[in-house]
């Protein structure tokens, strides 16, 4: 592995409560992220996926703490002032969102949002920040760049908006890119360009890429390495091919068999029965154990530790030789 750029130890997330200890939301994460590198974050919806990845940049919803330490760079992140994180993020850590719309002016051309960006962090003049804005559309894959560099999001369809999105927050070259389910809006042909454009950026850059999804497929065709988060809690770590072939947490094999490739015509041959917990009423065992076919009775009151088996993988289940032989 490179020498990390982005290294997170025991990142905690919590509601913060007046006088007594916050409502944890997402527990003691901890992950490396060379140059170069691809990770997946996947979990079902509200495993904390959104939060990881806000918690990274810096712009947690308000009345929402985090503790630990986040590194850029071997630079401390989470003890900058506004004004230095503000600089961090744009310039080096780039952010792309599910849905670009939130994300853009609706009233600027979308030319200028980008090159609003170049000027601001690369301290480029206006005109030459609209000729880059230009190639960079172009770079995204919109016809008629110069063209549509004059348009209003609006006049956009979803999967060019989420591109301007792409090119916004590739403006600033930035060393590590955050993408929040970049394509779950897009169709399938359009959602496999996307994902194109960011491998191309992570080999010819060294972009570091951190990619956030629901969907265990898009994070097979792009991440080398996978995190599967479930309750605000890390499951499962390592090279996805060895997670998605050898799975060690049950819950990174119920959403392996929910897997669309595993549908017949509409139905869905397996989903995992019941939801994600509530974090105000986690099983005081572990997070999984109420919806686990392999539980056991020492699931439900002992919380499983993290356990490491060299080269990155690791996972948080007592039961995981025993229930991932069973389980063939
Ligand atoms: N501003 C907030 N106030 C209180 N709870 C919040 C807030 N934002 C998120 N949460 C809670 O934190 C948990 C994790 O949310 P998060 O958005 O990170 O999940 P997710 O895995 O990204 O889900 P999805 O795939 O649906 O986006 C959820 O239970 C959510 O309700």
């Amino acid at each position: 592995m490179n020498a990390p750029l982005l290294e997170i130890d025991n990142l905690s997330i919590a509601i913060d409560r007046p006088g007594g200890a916050g409502l944890p939301l997402l527990t003691d994460i901890s992950l490396q992220l060379g140059r170069g590198e691809t990770l997946g974050i996947v979990g079902e919806s509200g495993s904390g996926k959104s939060l990881l990845a806000l918690g990274v940049i810096g712009l947690l919803p308000e009345g929402i703490g985090s503790s630990g330490s986040i590194r850029l760079d071997g630079t401390e992140l989470l003890p900058l002032a506004d004004d230095d994180l503000c600089k961090v993020r744009g310039r080096r850590i780039g952010m792309i969102f599910q849905e670009p719309m939130t994300a853009l002016n609706p009233v600027m051309k979308v030319g200028d949002q980008i090159a609003e960006g170049i000027v601001w962090h690369r301290g480029v003049g206006w005109c030459d920040a609209r000729r880059d804005a230009v190639r960079l559309l172009d770079q995204v894959r919109i016809p008629d760049a110069a063209i549509r560099a004059k348009s209003y999001p609006h006049e956009l369809s979803g999967g060019q908006r989420q591109r301007v999105g792409i090119a916004i927050a590739l403006a600033s070259k930035p060393d590590l890119l955050i993408a929040d389910e970049p394509t779950t809006a897009l169709d399938v042909s359009v959602q496999k360009e996307i994902l194109e454009i960011l491998d191309e950026h992570v080999r010819n850059d060294g972009m570091a890429l951190m990619l956030v999804s629901h969907d265990l497929g898009v994070i097979a065709a792009s991440c080398r390495r996978t995190m599967v988060l479930y309750a605000g809690a890390r499951m499962e770590e390592g090279l996805t091919e060895e997670v998605l072939s050898d799975p060690r947490s049950p819950y990174t094999r119920g959403l392996l068999a929910a897997l669309p490739q595993r549908r017949i015509g509409d139905r869905r041959l397996a989903a995992i029965p019941g939801n994600v917990p509530g974090f105000a009423a986690l099983p005081p065992g572990c997070r999984f154990s109420d919806r686990c076919p392999d539980r056991i009775e020492r699931c439900q009151t002992e919380l499983p530790a993290w356990r490491s088996f060299g080269n990155g993988r690791g996972v948080r289940c007592i039961r995981a030789e025993t229930a991932a032989s069973e389980a063939g």
